[in-house]
């Protein structure tokens, strides 16, 4: 079992949820985030004067899935997430040791 983690862009959240939802993976989790890449914020005018928005939002999707479905999860991300402009994003992939259901007591590939 893997825990995959995308940070997107907000403007994206809705295409990446549907298309993953109609490839069966339905369970996620979503979280308003703020963050920075490489490019370390943008610039912006306002009233004439030019200030760094360092921070920006994001959004961060948290979803555990089998480990032959990470594959098919990240090619999805990977095409509904991208504009080819700076700040699209990144998944990171971490390994799980545990699930447990809790209504139910199910554990792991049970409980997925
Ligand atoms: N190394 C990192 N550690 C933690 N969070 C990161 C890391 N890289 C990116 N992020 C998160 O992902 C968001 C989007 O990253 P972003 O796409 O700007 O990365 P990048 O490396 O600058 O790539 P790009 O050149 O495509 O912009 C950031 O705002 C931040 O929340």
């Amino acid at each position: 079992m893997m825990k995959i983690e995308a940070i997107i862009r907000p403007t994206k959240i809705h295409e990446v949820k549907d298309a993953l939802d109609e490839a069966g993976f339905e369970s996620v989790t979503v979280t308003d985030v703020k963050g920075r890449g490489k490019q370390k914020g943008v610039m912006q005018q306002w009233r004439g004067r030019k200030y760094c928005v360092d921070l920006l939002p994001k959004i961060k999707m948290e979803m555990v899935v089998a480990d032959d479905s990470v594959d098919k999860v990240v090619d999805i991300i990977m095409k509904t997430a991208a504009t080819g402009s700076i700040g699209d994003g990144k998944i990171f992939i971490y390994p799980v040791s545990k699930i447990i259901r809790i209504r139910t007591g199910e554990t792991d590939g049970e409980a997925l």
